[in-house]
C-alpha cells in the first residue's frame, strides 16, 4: 500500500523537463541572460559584472513559478566563432532555441543573420521553436526593434510552420526576461508531440 501511495505521489509530482539552448554571437549577452534568469527563479547566481566570455558551457535547471509542472534545463554555450562548431552537438536533444542578439552591434548584424540562418536550417534543429531576443534594449544606442524584426523576417522563410518570435529584452536590467521565457514555455508545451519532454 505504501509503495502504491508512493508511486502515485511520485507520478502526480512528475515534472516535464524541457532543454533550452541559448545561442548567439560572442558578447551578445547569453550568459548574462542565464544568470538573470537564475536570479529571477530565486537560484543563486553570479554577479553580472563578473561574467567572462564562455569557453565551455553553463547549465542550470530552473523551476518556473508560472508553470509549476515544468522545469527548464537551460544550456548556455560560448558564441566565439571557433566555438560555434560545437553548437550542433546540442540540437538533437533540445526542445527550444533562444538566439540572443546584441541590438547595439550594427557592424555584426550580417554575421548574426548568417549564423542564425545556419542554426535554423540545420536538420537536427528542425521544428523547434525559435525565440530571437533583441538584447541590450537598455542602451540608448540600440537598434530599433522593428529593424531587428525585419532582419529576422528575412530568415523566417526557412522556419516553415514552427513557432518563432522576436522580443526586446535587457538581460542586464531583467526587463522582458520573464515575458520571453513565458512565450517560450507555451511553445515548448505546444510542440510536445514532436519533441517530448523528459519526465523528472
Ligand atoms: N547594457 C547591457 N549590457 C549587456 C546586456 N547583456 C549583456 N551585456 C554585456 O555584454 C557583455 C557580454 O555579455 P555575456 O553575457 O558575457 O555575453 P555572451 O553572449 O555570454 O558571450 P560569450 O560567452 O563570449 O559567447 C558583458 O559586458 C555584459 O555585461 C544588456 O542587456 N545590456
Ligand atoms: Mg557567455
Amino acid at each position: 500500500m505504501f509503495h502504491l501511495a508512493k508511486g502515485l505521489y511520485a507520478s502526480w509530482n512528475r515534472k516535464e523537463q524541457y532543454s533550452v539552448l541559448i545561442l548567439g554571437l560572442d558578447n551578445a549577452g547569453k550568459t548574462t541572460f542565464l544568470e538573470t534568469l537564475k536570479k529571477e527563479s530565486a537560484l543563486s547566481s553570479r554577479p553580472l559584472d563578473k561574467i567572462a566570455p564562455t569557453v565551455g558551457q553553463n547549465v542550470a535547471t530552473l523551476p518556473l513559478a508560472s508553470h509549476p509542472g515544468v522545469l527548464l534545463k537551460v544550456w548556455d554555450v560560448g558564441g566565439q566563432e571557433a566555438l560555434r562548431a560545437m553548437w550542433s552537438e546540442y540540437y538533437a536533444q533540445c526542445h527550444g532555441i533562444v538566439f540572443v542578439v546584441d541590438s547595439t552591434d550594427r557592424a555584426r548584424m550580417d554575421e548574426c543573420r548568417e549564423t542564425l540562418t545556419s542554426v535554423v536550417t540545420d536538420d537536427e534543429a528542425e521544428g523547434v521553436p525559435i525565440l530571437m531576443l533583441a538584447n541590450k534594449q537598455d542602451r540608448p544606442d540600440r537598434m530599433e526593434i522593428e529593424d531587428i524584426k525585419e532582419i529576422f523576417n528575412q530568415i523566417a522563410a526557412h522556419l516553415g510552420a514552427r513557432d518563432s518570435r522576436v522580443l526586446p529584452v535587457s538581460s542586464l536590467t531583467g526587463e522582458g526576461v520573464l515575458d520571453a521565457i513565458e512565450w517560450l514555455v507555451v511553445r515548448l508545451e505546444r510542440n510536445k508531440a514532436n519533441r517530448p519532454p523528459q519526465y523528472k
